[in-house]
């Protein structure tokens, strides 16, 4: 193994898994970093449990390598791997108290009873339930019967975490509460977390990487902020976040900025992160066309927009209010329907219905997509 795999808690490549002819996972490749907490997001039957599983040794992939700290594991079954999954069902053992339940697997592996008593004593400690270790499981809530459910895990020391939308059974409010304290839990026991989830705040929420996945694809693999910024395609842009896309041509490297044709209009845009710039024609590599994305709370309205680099007239369509934000849709005409997102304070500006107003942004906040268009939820 290379150095740099030896840094790595887990590694994928080219993983494969099909049912009846269609490819659930296609061809992913992904490396964990020891410590790490990645999220796998993506719309329903995307495939994220289905590599999950391949990952934790449940599903024997059809192609493709899995390295579980630099040993390949890929035909190792979940009992032979150094890695524990949590599911959304957590099964806890009904019949047994909270002690018992996390006890049970050091007790298979036949440790001295004091050393249980000790790493139990210490899990309880770490999901903070450290008075509640002769409770019954059935007299815990949903958020403690989850911490039960880490702790029974953690005890036995996983090399990786893999855990299967394990929140989506909580309420809303307990559900962020939880996000939180999965966060902490894996930070100080620092273990590497891989997380499944198809809500795109809570990957944002707890993640250090997420890999964004479509129809078996993963997408891209990156941090939240550089998924959110500089998307690599427009589902990934749709998925998370709500974003505008508009159809633009002829990008063009110009400077320090893209340059791309809206009808006969010029927008600026950022520069590609990896800019080609060091290819004679610095625009020879790029599409002839593709869209521009703009993130709905970047595009400002009114005296705001009127020094921005690019600019359209728009008329306000519809206005909303959502307690922390005005949501607006625009008509800037030739087909185009723009949506902005301003903070809600009071003596802000609001425009109403019917109104022209100046819609601008910067050009940072403009992202070129190339390549066909995607579907998306928006
Ligand atoms: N055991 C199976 N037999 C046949 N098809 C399967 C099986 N498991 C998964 N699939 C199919 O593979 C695809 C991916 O499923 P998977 O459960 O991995 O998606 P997912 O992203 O986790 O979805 P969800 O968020 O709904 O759980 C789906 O089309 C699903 O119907």
């Amino acid at each position: 193994m290379s150095e740099t795999t030896a840094a790595l808690a887990l590694e994928a490549r080219a993983l494969s898994r099909r049912f009846d002819g269609r490819p659930a996972v296609d061809r992913v490749s992904l490396d964990v970093r020891e410590g790490e907490f990645i999220s796998l997001l993506g719309p329903s039957g995307c495939g994220k449990t289905t590599l999950l599983r391949m990952l934790g040794g449940l599903e024997l992939p059809d192609e493709g390598t899995i390295w579980l700290s630099g040993r390949d594991v890929t035909h190792i079954p979940a009992h032979g791997r150094q890695s524990h999954m949590i599911f959304q069902q957590l099964a806890l053992f009904p019949h047994m108290n909270v002690e018992r339940n996390i006890a049970y697997g050091l007790k298979l592996k036949k440790l001295p009873k004091t050393e249980i008593r000790r790493r139990v004593g210490e899990a309880l400690e770490l999901v903070e339930l450290g008075g509640y270790g002769q409770r019954p499981v059935s007299a815990l809530s949903g958020g403690q019967a989850q911490r039960v459910a880490i702790a029974r895990a953690l005890v036995n020391e996983p090399k990786v975490l893999l855990l299967d939308e394990p929140l989506s059974a909580l309420d809303a409010r307990l559900r962020l509460n939880m996000q939180r304290e999965l966060k902490r839990i894996q930070r100080e026991s620092g273990t590497t977390f891989v997380f499944v989830t198809h809500d795109q705040n809570e990957a944002m929420n707890v993640s250090d990487r997420i890999g964004v996945m479509s129809a078996g694809r993963l997408l891209q693999y990156a941090s939240p902020e550089e998924i959110y910024d500089r998307p690599a395609d427009a589902f990934v842009a749709s998925f998370i976040g709500a974003t505008n896309l508009i159809d633009v041509q002829s990008p063009s490297v110009d400077g320090d900025a893209l340059t791309v044709r809206w009808r006969a209009r010029t927008f600026r845009a950022r520069l590609p992160q990896a800019p080609p710039s060091a290819a004679p024609d610095a625009s020879a590599s790029l599409p002839a066309a593709g869209q521009l994305s703009v993130r709905h709370e970047y595009v400002r309205l009114g005296p705001a927009a009127a020094n921005l680099p690019n600019t359209l007239d728009a008329v306000v369509v519809e206005r909303q209010y959502v307690g922390t934000a005005l949501r607006y849709a625009l008509d800037a005409g030739h087909g185009l329907r723009l949506h902005a997102s301003a903070p809600h304070s009071p003596g802000a500006p609001v425009h109403e219905p019917g109104e022209t107003v100046v819609a601008g942004w910067d050009t940072q906040a403009a992202v070129f997509l190339g390549g066909e268009p995607e579907g998306g939820a928006s």
